[in-house]
């Protein structure tokens, strides 16, 4: 089955200055790649170019076949690229249900036609069981462990083929990081493909197949988690861990 994310020699630029050079990857359909490096390595940058958000790019990024590089974002998303950023863009002044409103989309198909997996408001509550409880608070009176979370549902409202999730553990209590390993886990036990930044290990390991690391906006290391996991030289040097 071919990859659901090809990325090759992508180069990134914000004005004149490059950021990424030449970054291959790939993303399997239901696999969880862990794009990993310390601040400032690119990651971010890496999922504002497939999203074609704000930077200038060079390269090859095709998405379930597709070239998608130069497209507007829009139409990426609208093609079913789930994108959850860092700053996590909650509606503060709409209620939790709104903001799941408005990523509202309807169950894809796979290019074969076969149904891809997908969401209800239900589901995603099940998912999110904190969420369930708070269906009318406001955006901006959820605690970010909470917004964090309804970015992600949010996201999944859209019925993604494939997710982009960019530091969900970042700034969050331990508990919801552990809650969020949980449900990227389970997102990939119902066959969603996710390609996640992330600067923790420990949650890497616990929900990532393999590991694409950046240094400088290079890769440094692509392989196995488990290969990562046991090379402690390749941790200190590229992940200061
Ligand atoms: N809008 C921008 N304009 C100019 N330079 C930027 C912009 N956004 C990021 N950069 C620079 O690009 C480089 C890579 O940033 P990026 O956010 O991709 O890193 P990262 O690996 O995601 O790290 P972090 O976890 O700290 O966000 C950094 O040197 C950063 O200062």
């Amino acid at each position: 089955m071919s990859p659901v994310l090809e990325i090759e020699a992508l180069s990134a630029w914000y004005g004149e200055a490059q950021i990424l050079f030449d970054v291959d990857l790939t993303l399997g359909r239901g696999e969880v790649v862990a794009l990993m490096g310390r601040n400032g390595a690119g990651k971010s940058t890496t999922l504002k170019a497939i999203m074609g958000l704000g930077v200038r790019v060079d390269g090859a990024v095709r998405f379930l076949g597709q070239s998608i590089v130069g497209a507007p974002a829009y139409r990426i998303a609208r093609a079913g690229l789930g994108y959850v950023p860092e700053d996590r863009r909650i509606f503060k002044g709409l209620t939790l249900e709104e903001n799941l409103d408005i990523g509202r989309h309807p169950p894809r198909t796979w290019p074969d036609g076969r149904p891809a997996p997908s969401w209800t408001q239900a589901d995603l509550f099940r998912l999110f069981p904190n969420l369930a409880r708070m269906p009318g608070r406001a955006g901006g009176a959820m605690s970010g462990g909470e917004q964090q979370m309804l970015t992600v549902a949010r996201t999944l409202m859209s019925n993604p083929l494939a997710l982009l999730l960019d530091e969900p553990s970042e700034g969050v209590a331990p508990l919801i990081v552990e809650e969020m390993a949980a449900t990227v886990r389970a997102l990939k036990a119902e066959g969603l493909s996710v390609l996640l930044c992330e600067q923790n290990l420990g949650f890497a390991r616990a929900v990532a197949d393999r590991a694409v690391v950046l240094e400088q906006g290079r890769v440094c290391f692509s392989g196995t988690m488990d290969a990562l996991v046991s090379d402690p030289d390749a941790q200190a040097r590229y992940l200061g861990v």
